[in-house]
């Protein structure tokens, strides 16, 4: 099995002797092999017991590129998606979000595939990169890797969204100007179910269900009562769910009528209304 990279874009200048290059049409491509195999099997880091146990039982985990990404949108809600579907045994991520498509696109497949996870068969491997959605080369890039590559998008009020990056972003940038300044110048959810929907879109069985969450009602959203990680009641770090900051009425009023018109295409284009005002 084998997959097409753009010759232009990753590979070093091709060598005729090589057998895994080959000309199409002019361009040189290289065949990639979609599992890691043997040289990328299992890193001793990733020692927890399951693992271990399946080691010593002959199970050989290894790497493979991504069947599934979430590519989206910043800020609303990719972390807790990806933390709480990860929470399915079937489930593998990597843990960072890895930037392939947009920035580390020259370093090819083979880097992209050591930055996964190890699986054992069955799993489905997963990472989240919120700016694949704003990167415009992104969807070509992926449709070479894998045309079946499912892909997954968190939405949000795009207000409350603006509004929760600039709270990001003023929070790394000391001194920077009021949102209020910068804007113009160019809810509640049910993880269980949503956390169901994604399960089935997956393919997956259900097993991630509501015994795995609680509302932590000081953080105003769901937390895990237990991960892989940790076995006692926690929510996700203190970057997510931030104070946001008092912005002017008026200008979150001009804000939802700028974005009224780009919502309503998109409730029809998705067939869902999410009733952002
Ligand atoms: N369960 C749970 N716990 C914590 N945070 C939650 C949760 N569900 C959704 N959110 C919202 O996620 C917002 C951060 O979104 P992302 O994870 O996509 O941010 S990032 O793009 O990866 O930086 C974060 O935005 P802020 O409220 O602005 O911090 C939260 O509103």
């Amino acid at each position: 099995m084998g997959i097409q990279a753009p010759a232009q874009d990753i590979l070093p200048p091709a060598k005729s002797s090589d057998p895994t290059q080959i000309n199409i049409f002019g361009s040189i491509v290289r065949i990639v092999p979609l599992t890691g195999g043997i040289q990328h099997a299992f890193n001793e880091s990733d020692g927890s017991p399951k693992y271990r146990f399946l080691r010593q039982q002959g199970v050989q985990p290894s790497r493979h590129l991504p069947d599934t990404l979430i590519i989206g949108v910043k800020k609303s809600g990719t972390r807790a998606l990806l933390e709480f579907i990860r929470l399915h045994p079937d489930v593998r991520a990597a843990g960072c979000e890895v930037h392939f498509f947009d920035r580390h696109y020259a370093k090819g497949l083979h880097w992209y595939r050591n930055h996964m996870p190890a699986t054992i068969e069955g799993q489905v491997t997963m990472e989240k990169t919120p700016s694949y959605f704003i990167t415009k080369e992104v969807p070509q890039r992926v449709h070479h890797m894998n045309p079946g590559t499912k892909l997954m998008v968190v939405v949000r009020d795009p207000v409350t969204r603006a509004i929760s990056d600039y709270t990001q972003a003023a929070s790394k940038k000391p001194g920077m100007k009021k949102f209020e300044e910068l804007v113009f110048l160019n809810g509640s959810y049910d993880p269980a179910y949503e956390l169901g929907r994604v399960q089935d879109f997956l393919g997956l069985k259900r097993v991630v269900t509501e015994k795995y969450f609680y509302f932590n009602s000081t953080k105003g959203f769901p937390c895990l009562l237990k991960s892989e990680a940790r076995s006692s009641p926690h929510c996700l770090g203190k970057t997510k769910g931030r104070n946001h900051p008092y912005i002017d009425p008026l200008a979150i009023d001009r804000l939802r009528d700028f974005y009224r018109p780009f919502n309503i295409k998109f409730y029809q284009m998705t067939g869902i209304h999410f009733g952002w005002l």
